[in-house]
């Protein structure tokens, strides 16, 4: 069965512990914690310090996206803040080495690797890495703001990294627009993680809403 991860950049800061009960309560299997520099996208999120407080008060896997320039140089204060899983954009590294390097560094500190890609970025771009990641992370949105349209070409990006499992281990997520209808379609093709920010945080019922993601 896939996995749903709310994304807390869709959550009420000033309620943030109820909100994250509230997801776990409603079936909720990880956190997705999305973090925006203001410079790799346009927008500001947060940082390590508010994940570390998060970590504190909840046992829910902590799925962190690095939505930053120059993620070497903050991911270990992620790690030591208790992620669960970094995933940093292929787009923020200089070359093949340095994006070698920081999915081996983050591998020796005994968490999870996962690589993301924009919605202009194509799989091939990243096929020379699927073996040494834990997850691939589809954008079907340009990455900085909640609550966009989902957009389509992700699903035949999930089709095509589904077709190069291949007894390899990574799983694919997807996130931006999520809801029933566009999970369904990431599905069949072959996702294994759903973020959803404003359709679960935004839901009447955050139970329905996650019931009709699985
Ligand atoms: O990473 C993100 C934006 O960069 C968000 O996680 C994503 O957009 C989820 O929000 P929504 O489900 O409302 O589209």
């Amino acid at each position: 069965m896939v996995k749903v991860a709310p994304s807390v950049l869709s959550a009420n800061f000033a309620e943030l512990k109820k909100d994250l009960d509230m997801i776990k309560a409603c079936g909720a299997d990880w956190i997705h914690y999305d973090v925006m520099d203001g410079h790799f996208v346009p927008n500001i999120s947060f940082g390590y310090s508010i994940l570390k407080d998060i970590s504190k008060v909840t046992d829910m896997y902590l799925d962190v996206h690095l939505m930053i320039s120059h993620p070497m140089k903050y991911v270990d204060e992620f790690i030591k803040a208790g992620a669960s899983l970094i995933t940093f954009h292929v787009e923020a590294m200089a070359n093949e080495t340095s994006t070698r390097e920081l999915i081996q560094h983050i591998q020796n500190q005994g968490i999870h690797v996962g690589l993301s890609i924009k919605p202009t970025t194509q799989v091939d771009e990243i096929e020379k890495y699927l073996d040494d990641v834990d997850l691939v992370l589809v954008m079907s949105v340009e990455p900085g703001f909640g609550g966009q349209s989902f957009q389509h070409q992700a699903i035949d990006k999930i089709r095509k990294l589904h077709s190069l499992k291949n007894g390899r281990h990574f799983i694919i997520e997807v996130d931006g627009g999520i809801n029933a209808e566009t999970g369904l379609l990431c599905k069949e093709a072959g996702v294994d993680v759903l973020v959803a920010g404003s359709y679960v945080f935004q839901a009447d019922n955050c139970q329905k809403a996650i019931d009709s993601l699985k």
